[in-house]
């Protein structure tokens, strides 16, 4: 199949998958130079001390455990609109106002992060969505990792078949690759990377 040239185009894509079998991976979501572009912002907001070690869970039980998360992060303001970043959250807030056309996802909000995993750093097998709290429904992981080797590592395991649990897929976090999935469906876990690995990950959350 060629691959979608426009945003129209991509977002049917992600809207059919979506529908079944509940996730897509979409390959040169990005280009080289707006991969670049970003990572050039995330570097200044490192510089700028923005980014701290992620934390597992949220209010009182938020803590940091880098035996399942050794990430650090770098929230994001979602209503941003300027710069590299600006533009890639506008463009999935068109992603989000497409799948509520053609989807019952009801997506109201959307949060997001830059995360930095350095060498070695791994985030063992989870969902994301809080015990008890059901609202992130969507999930969108952006890799801005030029020049990614399968022997760099740092691959995301995606858990998609109930019936077999130890069944995943492969995927390699390949600057300008986006991968959406219905959050609460599939458990997921980060391989460690032998060089630094760079995302932008965030959830399109329904109405609280
Ligand atoms: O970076 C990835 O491939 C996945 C990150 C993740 O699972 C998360 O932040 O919840
Ligand atoms: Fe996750």
């Amino acid at each position: 199949m060629t691959p979608p040239t426009t945003d129209a185009a991509r977002f049917t894509q992600i809207a059919d998958a979506l529908a079944d079998p509940g996730w897509c991976l979409t390959p040169d979501f990005l280009s080289g130079p707006e991969v670049q572009s970003i990572r050039a912002a995330a570097a200044s907001l490192e510089a700028q001390g923005a980014f701290a070690p992620a934390g597992v869970g949220r209010g009182r039980d938020l803590l940091v455990r880098a035996a399942v998360r050794s990430d650090r992060v770098c929230w994001l303001d979602p209503a941003a609109r300027d710069g590299a970043i600006g533009a890639y959250l506008a463009r999935l807030e068109d992603l989000r106002q497409a799948l509520n056309r053609d989807l019952t996802l009801g997506l109201f909000s959307f949060e997001g992060h830059l995360a930095s995993y350095p060498p070695g750093a791994c985030y063992r097998r989870h969902v994301d969505q809080f015990r008890g709290v059901e609202l992130r429904t969507l999930t969108a992981i952006l890799y801005l990792n030029p020049d990614w080797q399968p022997a760099d590592g740092g691959t995301l395991r995606l858990y998609t078949d109930p019936d077999r649990p130890d069944h995943y897929e492969t995927i390699a976090p390949r600057g300008g690759t986006l991968v959406t999935f219905l959050s609460v469906r599939f458990e997921h876990e980060v391989m460690a990377a032998t060089r630094e690995r760079l995302s932008l990950t965030g959830w399109f959350k329904r109405r609280g």
